[in-house]
């Protein structure tokens, strides 16, 4: 199956990449950036990816000059990809001061295959510091920008093709196009493929693999290790396979019973709940920084992984451990801020690794992104609730359970309140930090809230002009409650208890039985329910220690972006107002704030 290699040099979009010529029909693999020509001969054409590097750096990750001058096939690099086309071919590129970062607008210069159907001026997402300045030999100038003059560059007899902005992004307007030209216009690649066609090769893989053996399969409940088991179930005979799932503590409510159930209606009954959710919520006692919160869930999951392997060892010497990995696990891009952190619990500990080379370990969903995951899952005649559920992070409710040690009041703050009231409402600044994204890196800054009477699109105005206008912010929440006082708001000490874990559950719940009355949660990428440690004292219980609870609902085609989704108003404080009546909760707010600069999550 020939396509596409992508070719990692670090970008934190490099999946993007893959993952667009796959919406394209056509197979793509990201490979290492030192993958020799042999390896790439079998592919269709190359991408080379953007990245954070700079050619100037001696270490920054570079490709063999080969794949340009003895590959003989067509190859497109994007943003640092140009520019490392250019170096390595002799041309020039120099470092910028400014970082060019936003949409820019392109103009065609010279018709060509790469712009077929592309209107001669458009936007295009521009995210770099270098800047090529002068042409290798056999280069010619496609397009410009105001401020670049090398936009796409080619040697069109040798099918080499440098972009310095972004296709792989949706801010760029004709960016499927210009990947769908060079996939089928220029390499001639065939749109062969389709991963719900794949379920017999994989079954049978899955029979190799298992080999006669006992398959222990982890299942998490989320999209990934449900379909994976129920593919392992339709090759498997009853008594080869059982389900492993771990109840953390840190589940929605009633989570295990109901996947059990969902499992059992679909004639899966052999799942093992293993209740450990007094072991992680003994591990987090005293836990307050979100980092130090997955420190200790990720070992503590991978000691208890541990133990059940030691457990199928006693039982049985014929075993194989199962997991829901996919694609975008299997290859951390080297430019993914915080990857090494954020996965610390994930599917690539060295026990896994261990297991790997022992021939003991079953992953049979490793080559696909989460997309292609459902339609295998719906090929499979999965019922929806296993297949389209919103993804849900490994840590679960403890990292929607914000922690802290602090007594303080909510900020005044001059220059968010002044543009808050240039459209009729207040704003102010929780002391209490939420995860955001900023360029490549994660941010960790406070949570601004803001109140009035507004309709959505005055809100999104809003929240864009504070964490445009105010770095120290990147998070904007709209209070559901007219009647708050910014004066008495607190912020307090709260640790992750299991009264706070209820609260949470029942919240959620509520949110989410809404969303479901009202048909709109197939809208949704994800719906986060949050509570945070902010008491609103205003006459109800002056002394409490009450808290605050966040609605997150995102629109995402894939998470690595999203927007604040437009629920109806009058629905989210229908939300509110069901879930003031729990005891302990003091207000509710909506968080208005996109990704980036915010997180999906908050921490
Ligand atoms: N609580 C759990 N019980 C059993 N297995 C788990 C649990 N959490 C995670 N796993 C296993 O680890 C894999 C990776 O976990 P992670 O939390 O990263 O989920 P994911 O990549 O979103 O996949 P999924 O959609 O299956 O949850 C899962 O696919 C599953 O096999």
């Amino acid at each position: 199956m020939p396509g596409i290699a992508v070719l990692d040099l670090g970008g934190q979009y490099c999946h993007l990449i893959a993952r667009r010529v796959r919406d394209l029909g056509v197979f793509s693999d990201i490979l290492p950036s030192d993958t020799e020509v042999e390896t790439l001969r079998h592919f269709d054409g190359v991408i080379l990816s953007g990245g954070p590097g700079s050619v100037s750096e001696p270490d920054a990750p570079r490709v063999p000059q080969t794949v340009l001058t003895d590959l003989g096939k067509p190859v497109l690099g994007i943003c640092y990809g140009q520019q490392l086309i250019t170096d390595l071919l002799g041309g020039t590129v120099i470092r910028e001061h400014v970082r060019e970062y936003g949409l820019a607008s392109l103009s065609i210069i010279e018709p060509d295959l790469l712009f077929q159907d592309v209107p001669s001026d458009s936007m295009a997402w521009m995210s770099h510091g270098d800047t090529v300045t002068s042409l290798p030999r056999g280069f010619r100038r496609l397009a410009k920008t105001e401020t670049c003059d090398f936009a796409a560059v080619a040697d069109v007899d040798k099918r080499i093709y440098g972009i310095q902005f972004h296709p792989e992004v949706t801010h760029t307007q004709h960016g499927m196009a210009i990947l769908s030209n060079f996939v089928f216009h220029i390499c001639h690649a065939q749109p062969t493929w389709n991963p719900a066609s794949l379920k017999d090769k994989l079954i049978e893989q899955i029979r190799a693999t298992a080999a006669g053996r006992k398959v222990y399969f982890l299942v998490s409940g989320g999209v990934d290790s449900n379909v994976a088991y129920a593919l392992c179930a339709q090759a498997l005979p009853p008594d080869q396979l059982e389900g492993l799932y771990v109840d953390t503590g840190f589940m929605r409510k009633n989570e295990s019973e109901q996947l059990r159930l969902a499992f059992e209606r679909i004639g899966l009954p052999n799942i093992r709940i293993i209740d450990d959710s007094q072991r992680f919520l003994d591990a987090m006692q005293d836990a307050i920084d979100p980092e130090e919160k997955r420190q200790r869930i990720g070992p503590l999951f991978i000691e208890i992984q541990q133990e059940l392997v030691s457990a199928m060892e006693n039982e049985n010497h014929n075993w194989v451990l199962g997991q829901g990995t996919i694609y975008p696990d299997t290859i951390e891009s080297g430019g993914t801020a915080g990857a090494e952190v954020i996965k610390t619990h994930h599917n690539r500990v060295p026990m896994i690794a261990e297991l790997a080379a022992q021939n003991r370990l079953l992953e049979p969903l490793q080559e696909f992104y989460k997309d292609e995951v459902r339609a295998l899952g719906q090929a499979l005649g999965l019922p929806p609730d296993l297949v389209n559920r919103h993804p849900f992070p490994g840590p679960g409710l403890a990292i929607r359970t914000l922690c802290s040690d602090r007594h303080a009041k909510a900020m005044p703050h001059g220059g968010i309140d002044g543009i808050c009231r240039e459209f009729g409402l207040h704003g102010c600044v929780l002391p209490l930090k939420s995860v955001g994204v900023q360029g490549d890196n994660r941010s960790y800054k406070n949570v601004a809230m803001i109140s009035g009477v507004a309709v959505l699109e005055t809100l999104s105005q809003v929240s864009t002009r504070i964490t445009n206008g105010y770095k120290d912010v990147n998070r904007v929440v709209y209070c559901l409650d007219a009647a708050i006082d910014f004066k008495a708001l607190r912020v307090h000490d709260a640790l992750l208890t299991s009264e706070r874990l209820d609260v949470l559950r029942e919240a959620d719940a509520i949110a989410h039985q809404l969303l479901h009355a009202h048909g709109l949660e197939h809208q949704l990428w994800q719906f986060p329910v949050v509570l945070i440690p902010v008491s609103h004292g205003a006459g109800r219980r002056s002394e409490s220690k009450g808290e605050t609870v966040i609605l997150r609902p995102v629109y995402s085609v894939d998470g690595m972006t999203a927007e604040f989704a437009k629920l109806p108003l009058p629905l989210l404080r229908e939300m509110a107002r069901a879930i003031c009546q729990l005891p302990t909760i003091d207000l509710v707010c909506f968080d208005v704030s996109n990704k980036p600069p915010a997180t999906i999550e908050w921490e």
